[in-house]
């Protein structure tokens, strides 16, 4: 079926949940903000969350303050533009800009290479965009400090360069204005993190850089009222219907190929949406984004009996049974928020919170503010070569190799479960390891996902811990060369990855879930094995 440009096709409809949503009148009270919605428990977060709606038509007055800010920074020559963001505050500025190959440099990594070489470039022409809803996330305020040192330490004055979005009242809307930043576009605090995508928050990080993003607002406000519609003609609908109706038939998780026409890296930014929107109470969906492959790698993500299929852009090979969304990318975030919001209804869950992200955030809090003293570090079950393993006796009985640790972990997935990699490491230099997961999953009758570390953990993080416990992780963390001070604060970016990764397996392995860690002493070398060992491991 299609919608002006946006469409989705679908061979085998959930008819039942379908025409149950439709009689429910589900579309229309939606776009009415209905907060009853997702039943009683849900409604008071809900009466606070629904603002995305109407963003299309909403968000129109930021077009001018944005090109009136773009303008008067390019005549003074700061043309190159870093965000500062977590999850729902970045992700969404990264896919418009790389959709229309506009560059924007993205910190969302507080591994100390990743933040030093983002302050080494360019300095004398940046503008540092600080976002955060909230205005008290740990990475995004680390950021925000290690670039007021750097300007500083260069002679520049800092605050002239840092434009700030976030809600209003928040402790960085008072930081930004008792510290006079360049400038303060306050959100709507109706409005959740990853449904903020058409909000200040996707908005003004990629109109700086150079978009026009009032394209976005076009697009999403065409295909408005074909989403209000409570008839089978409404695409929003009959994907909510497919997914909703499949979870709860067993397909749990839901695999992201990019299609011909896909907008670039849209596989994150709906990761994020579906994993924290759906990953909750035991249930949910279990985004597994296949990247550039557009899911035709053999073996790993091919759909079975647990995975929907779904195609972002018409696909390079059309796969039986697959869902095919397509559309421009303003009309596409309108979709996805509208439809993942109306399949929480269908799985049972609110979809507008992130009950268990904050136990990960607690964890790594605690090991900052009390780091265990090295002699108590507990030692690894055992080194080969660059690869420190570490993991319960139980798991890793009769291991000695890097390979037998990949196969005791991949033999710990339970049956229709996952595997998840977790990468704490430097996605640039250390970009390989990404490849880890079609080296795993090759030959595993299993989806394996890959995630980077602390990046993830404002994504797929909530569905790991709250999600369907069907998981086992893999955690890789690296040796750190040279740390950076995190300025004012009693830790570096070091000890705050440190902690954030070990923060994050405890809650896993609190969980009874099964984990591992391979620490690299050599990165390089590391990975060169650690890959080496992946391809051979057949489960
Ligand atoms: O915008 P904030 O408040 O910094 O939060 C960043 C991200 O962290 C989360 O709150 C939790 O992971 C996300 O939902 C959100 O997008």
């Amino acid at each position: 079926m299609t919608t002006e440009s946006l469409s989705v096709a679908v061979e085998r409809p959930h008819s039942d949940v379908l025409s149950r949503l439709i009689d429910d009148q589900v579309a229309s009270s939606l776009a009415a903000k209905d907060p009853t919605l997702w039943g009683p428990e849900a409604e008071p977060e809900a009466s606070v969350r629904l603002g995305w709606v109407d963003l299309p038509r909403a968000s129109r007055p930021l077009l001018a303050e944005i090109d009136a800010l773009r303008a008067d920074l390019r005549q003074e020559g700061l043309d190159h533009i870093v965000l500062a963001g977590m999850g729902g505050s970045s992700l969404a500025p990264e896919v418009i800009t790389a959709t229309a190959g506009v560059e924007l440099t993205v910190l969302d990594s507080t591994d100390p290479s990743v933040i030093r070489r983002a302050i080494d470039d360019r300095l004398e022409r940046t503008v540092l965009v600080v976002s955060s809803k909230s205005g008290s996330t740990v990475e995004t305020d680390s950021h925000r400090r290690a670039y007021l040192r750097a300007f500083a330490d260069a002679g520049v004055d800092g605050p002239s360069r840092i434009v700030v979005v976030t809600d209003p009242g928040s402790p960085l809307a008072k930081i930004a204005e008792s510290e006079g930043y360049r400038k303060v576009f306050l959100a709507d605090p109706n409005v959740g993190g990853r449904y903020s995508a058409l909000s200040a928050f996707g908005l003004v990080p990629a109109g700086l850089a150079g978009v026009d993003v009032a394209d976005l607002l076009d697009e999403a406000e065409a295909v408005t009222p074909t989403l209000r519609l409570d008839s089978s003609g409404n695409p929003a609908l009959l994907l909510a219907a497919c997914l909703g109706g499949g979870h709860n038939e067993g397909h749990d998780k839901v695999a992201l190929g990019k299609g011909a026409s896909t907008n670039t890296g849209f596989g994150a930014w709906a990761e994020q949406l579906i994993a924290e929107s759906t990953g909750k109470l035991g249930k949910g969906l279990l985004p597994v984004d296949l990247g550039g492959t557009g899911g035709t790698t053999p073996g790993w993500a091919r759909p079975g009996d647990d995975v929907t299929s779904v195609a972002l852009g018409s696909p390079h090979h059309s796969q039986a049974g697959q869902i095919i969304t397509d559309g421009p990318l303003g009309a596409m975030f309108q979709l996805w928020e509208t439809a993942v919001a109306m399949a929480g209804r269908v799985i049972g869950i609110n979809p507008f919170d992130q009950p268990n992200v904050e136990e990960a955030k607690r964890a790594a809090r605690a090991l900052l503010d009390q780091p265990p003293a090295s002699s108590d570090a507990p030692p690894p079950a055992y080194v080969d070569g660059a690869v420190e393993v570490y993991g319960d006796e139980d798991l890793l009985r009769g291991a000695t190799t890097v390979r037998d640790a990949l196969a005791a972990i991949a033999a710990a997935v339970p049956a229709q479960g996952y595997l998840a990699v977790l990468a704490y490491l430097d996605r640039e230099v250390d970009g390989q390891a990404a490849a880890l997961r079609e080296a795993l999953g090759g030959r595993a009758h299993f989806q394996v996902t890959f995630g980077w570390g602390p990046r993830f953990l404002h994504s797929t993080g909530q569905y790991h811990k709250g999600g369907h416990p069907n998981g086992a992780f893999v955690e890789i963390t690296g040796a750190i060369a040279e740390d950076l001070d995190v300025p004012d604060r009693p830790y570096t970016f070091g000890q705050l990855i440190t902690a954030q990764a070990a923060g994050d397996l405890a809650v896993l392995r609190d969980k009874g879930l099964p984990t591992l860690r391979l620490h690299l002493t050599d990165r390089k070398a590391g990975l060169a094995q650690l890959l080496e060992a992946a391809g051979k491991v057949s489960s």
